[in-house]
């Protein structure tokens, strides 16, 4: 999804040569883990979940769930963190400090956010702090900082957003001034698991103790080990947030039809297809996730056919010509899933947007060769960036005049009102679907088109 440059977000740290050893008291791995993972999302760019996966495999289960929620935690209130740390040092931190800040700031995730108690928070970040020679000589400040934020931080949380300015300066221009600020915080939260279900929704809802969504979708809160739920094996339902499911269902894919299903893996949309009867060709360009794709089919007795293929070139397979719906849920930014995934809001940068955009355009003007006349044609991105979602749209139609759009109506699928903008689109926000309950509340912030290709 993202294959621009990083340029890195901090000065590169010395490294541990020379270091005292590696200690391996309680707990003391788990946060290191968790240091580590967060230095590669911020300094490297790299996705958080990739990051984990290495830096947790010698820990125990209940160990990698305490190093995820850890450097997810810091991330997802990574601007709050900040703000606190650096008040409570007055004097700010000088360069050879080497990692002494993400030590902070994990250690004060745990003091502030998490259900961790204050002397096992302060006690590892000293420990860890002590770990390397780059940074022992600052474990009296670690200490004295981390004692500081136990005592006073939860009383004077700083009111800042959580996320970089420049997503704060688009979404302030897309959204107003006060929009961003309620989608920084609602992205602040996080999400509950939804889950798509093949029947029976209610029935689902029911049997899983979740809340059924308008459109269908049903929400879990503190779900577990998702494989342990009821109706897993069996292929009873997949995990997609509520708004992921919408682009999908504005295709109608009818048994029979040949519907094209463009940037399609690991294949929640595919699944959605597949369900409707309709003869689907899932198109992506990873193998891996491809792989993915076929199992999570696999798993839900569907069928699709499956081919690896650059979509801004694919010219359709060999079977029979264009298709009845083409659906595009194109890479992007994924700024609306920062919720879920918050490292998002930390790995991407300005110059991602515009090639991304870029991409999609080429995808978009091809996938519009492969409709058919009097077929549809929906395009998504779990973006917040207008760029990647409406400006898409208008460009398409300036070029294409055998396209028009078919606007969604409230009610369908579920659709509220306000998710619909003024031109008949969808666009989903985080701050949507509020509830008392923050793990209740929200939407992935989503976008999507439908448009059709006049008949001939
Ligand atoms: C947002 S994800 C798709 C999620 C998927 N539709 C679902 O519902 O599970 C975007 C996908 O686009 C794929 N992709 C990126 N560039 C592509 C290209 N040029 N051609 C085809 N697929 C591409 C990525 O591999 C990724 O799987």
């Amino acid at each position: 999804m993202k294959d621009a440059p990083r340029t890195p977000r901090r000065p590169a740290r010395p490294g541990n040569a020379g270091s005292p050893p590696v200690s391996n008291a309680p707990g003391l791995a788990v946060r290191r883990a968790a240091a580590d993972a967060v230095d590669a999302v911020l300094e490297k760019g790299r996705p958080l979940e990739e990051a984990l996966e290495r830096l947790t495999r010698d820990l125990d289960e209940r160990d990698r769930a305490l190093a995820r929620m850890i450097a997810a935690t810091t991330l997802r209130r990574l601007g709050t963190l900040g703000a606190m740390v650096r008040d409570m040092l007055e004097r700010g931190l000088p360069d050879k400090a080497g990692r002494v800040e993400t030590i902070l700031l994990i250690s004060a995730a745990q003091l502030l956010f998490m259900d961790v108690p204050d002397h096992a928070a302060v006690s590892t970040g000293v420990d860890l702090a002590g770990e390397s020679a780059a940074t022992a000589g600052f474990k009296g400040l670690v200490n004295a900082v981390l004692r500081r934020i136990a005592r006073e931080g939860k009383a004077a949380l700083p009111d800042v957003p959580d996320h970089p300015l420049w997503l704060m300066e688009g979404w302030t221009s897309a959204y107003g001034a006060p929009g961003a600020l309620a989608i920084s915080r609602a992205l602040a939260q996080e999400a509950g698991l939804d889950l798509t279900v093949r029947t029976d929704a209610a029935g689902w809802a029911e049997k899983l103790g979740g809340t059924l969504l308008p459109t269908g979708t049903i929400r879990l809160v503190d779900a577990g080990n998702i494989i342990a739920l009821p109706g897993f094996a069996e292929g009873a339902w997949w995990v997609q947030d509520a708004a992921a499911s919408l682009p999908a269902r504005l295709l109608n894919a009818e048994p029979g039809q040949r519907v094209a299903d463009l940037c399609a893996a690991p294949g929640g949309k595919t699944a959605q297809l597949a369900a409707t009867g309709a003869h689907v060709v899932a198109v992506d360009r990873a193998a891996p996730r491809l792989k993915r794709l076929t199992e999570n089919l696999d798993r839900l007795g569907l069928t699709a056919d499956v081919v690896e293929a650059d979509a801004a070139s694919w010219q359709g397979d060999t079977s029979g010509g264009e298709f009845d719906g083409v659906l595009i849920d194109a890479p992007c930014s994924a700024t609306g899933t920062i919720r879920r995934h918050p490292d998002v809001a930390w790995s991407k940068a300005p110059g991602d947007i515009a090639s991304l955009g870029a991409l999609q355009a080429r995808i978009l003007a091809n996938a519009a060769g492969l409709v058919k006349p009097g077929g549809l044609l929906v395009y998504s991105t779990c973006s917040l960036e207008p760029e990647e979602g409406e400006r898409q749209i208008e460009v398409l139609l300036a070029a294409r005049n055998d396209f028009e759009r078919v606007p969604v109506e409230p009610g369908e699928a579920g659709i509220a009102a306000e998710w619909i903008n003024a031109a008949g689109e969808v666009r989903t926000l985080p701050t949507h679907l509020p509830h008392e309950d923050p793990r209740q509340a929200g939407l992935d912030g989503f976008f999507a088109a439908r448009l059709r290709r006049r008949p001939a």
